[in-house]
């Protein structure tokens, strides 16, 4: 599980300038999901191992009631909600000022977790975090965003705090649910599309257990269950909602609760409802799937309600908009009506199969050879790539690591068509594929 780190601070003290950092930072991003909602930015960053997400927010004045600094507390508010730790940055520049207090005393009734963070502080005389011990919120942690001080023992320690959903993974009866004989299953999709009513389906009469991560409706819900004799954990966002007594913020959709489903999962079903148009929002969640890597099942339910020569023309048009996420499988069905849920378990099945499949130094060369063969690369400038051999680099989703010579000289089309390739000799289906090149160090070496 990864922590969800929020950025919280008065406009101008350097949230921006952290979250691009720890989202950048050397060992780090794997993605940046801009622009889900307007005032909120999430990526994801590493430190050694370990990943988290982070939000930054806006700008932060919890006693404005009107305009847009009103909105934008609003939505820091949000992102406090579904934040494990809250870092708090004030501007070791300025000194300590009254508006730090007040975000303290706000930031104290959400019960998380606060750490302080005293930015700008390149040039500055470790003496002034004295003033803020006045905030009595603990020993701040002294940084520069923007030259990179002190983040690396920041981040380390903040990766410590002991968080209530760790203590729940220690529970005996749970230890196995990472085990590879569950296939983790995530359902996201935005509110109204058929979330609750597919996974009462699902879970019917095959229900094993169900269980709430602690904090209880903050983070997702996960359901066990059995299906042909599979083992499944159901992962879901569906109905939840989260009345907190201090901010009274309730948000239907939550960014970071599919994020982090979608990270947890090996196969990502995204939801849609087949008597509406592809939103934006349909479109935002698609992405954060493509980005993931992970498998992916576009799974269009309510189909019970459309009139049959509807169908054709229906499934054309939701195939066009997303044809970007060209890997992924399709699914028609009635969640209600339980109508194709047969053949949706059976395509999570190839879908995870695909997704994990082995591929030995051998097979992959073959291939690589017959492609080369029937389409060899373009030269360009005169110089031919030469690609000699492949091995598989990971898996969920699969990488195919490909060694040669001159490799930088492959284009994007030839690199789209070997991936077509591969794609349909190993018989890959819902998983997207990468390829990696390798050239070896001295190009002018005749093998
Ligand atoms: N000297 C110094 N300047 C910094 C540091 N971190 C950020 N800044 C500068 O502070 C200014 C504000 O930084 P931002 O990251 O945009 O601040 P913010 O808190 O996101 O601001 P809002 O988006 O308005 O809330 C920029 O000019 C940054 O270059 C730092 O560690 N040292
Ligand atoms: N016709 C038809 N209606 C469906 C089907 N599945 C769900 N619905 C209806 O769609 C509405 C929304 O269903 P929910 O299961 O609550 O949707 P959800 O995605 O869980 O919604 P949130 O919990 O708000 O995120 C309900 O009125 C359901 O009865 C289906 O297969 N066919």
């Amino acid at each position: 599980m990864k922590p969800v780190l929020v950025l919280v601070g008065r406009p101008n003290v350097g949230k921006s300038t952290l979250f691009n950092r720890l989202t950048n930072s050397r060992d780090a991003l794997v993605a940046n999901y801009p622009g889900l909602t307007r005032d909120r930015h999430y990526g994801e960053g590493y430190i050694g191992k370990k990943s988290f997400i982070i939000i930054d927010t806006g700008g932060f004045e919890p006693e404005v009631k009107k305009g847009i600094m009103h909105e934008m507390t609003k939505q820091t508010k949000q992102a406090i909600i579904e934040s494990d730790i809250i870092i708090f940055i004030v501007d070791g520049r300025q000194g300590l000022v009254e508006q730090d207090k007040l975000i303290t005393n706000f930031l104290r009734k959400s019960g998380q977790p606060i750490v302080l963070v005293i930015n700008k502080s390149e040039n500055i005389n470790s003496s002034i975090s004295l003033d803020f011990y006045e905030l009595g919120i603990g020993n701040p942690h002294i940084i520069s965003a923007l030259y990179g001080n002190g983040i690396k023992n920041f981040l380390e320690n903040i990766l410590t705090i002991e968080l209530p959903y760790k203590k729940f993974f220690k529970k005996k009866e749970f230890t196995n649910i990472h085990s590879i004989e569950y296939i983790k299953v995530a359902i996201v999709g935005k509110p109204n599309v058929g979330k609750s009513t597919l996974i009462n389906s699902l879970l019917g009469e095959n229900r094993v257990i169900t269980y709430d991560t602690p904090g209880t409706t903050r983070d997702s819900i996960k359901s066990l269950f059995e299906y042909n004799n599979k083992k499944y954990i159901l992962i879901d966002t569906a109905g939840i909602r989260r009345r907190n007594k201090t901010f009274e913020v309730i948000e239907k959709f939550s960014v970071i609760k599919t994020l982090k489903s979608i990270l947890e999962a090996n196969v990502v079903i995204l939801l849609l409802d087949a008597q509406q148009n592809i939103s934006a929002q349909d479109i935002n969640i698609a992405n954060f799937i493509y980005e993931s890597g992970r498998s992916l099942i576009v799974c269009v339910n309510k189909w019970d309600s459309i009139i049959h020569n509807q169908r054709k023309i229906i499934k054309n048009n939701i195939k066009k908009k997303l044809n970007f996420l060209s890997f992924a499988m399709f699914n028609f069905i009635s969640a209600i009506k339980l109508n194709n849920i047969n053949s949706f378990m059976e395509s999570i099945n190839h879908v995870y199969d695909s997704s994990i499949i082995h591929l030995s130094t051998s097979r992959i060369t073959r291939a690589l050879i017959s492609a080369i063969k029937n389409h060899p690369p373009c030269r360009k400038k005169l110089i031919r790539p030469k690609l000699r051999y492949a091995h598989q680099g990971g898996k969920n989703p699969p990488i195919i690591v490909i060694h040669g010579n001159r490799l930088k000289y492959i284009g994007n089309d030839y690199k789209r068509y070997l991936e077509k390739y591969f794609y349909r000799t190993f018989s890959l289906i819902g998983t997207p594929l990468k390829i990696e090149f390798r050239s070896n160090i001295n190009p002018y070496i005749k093998i």
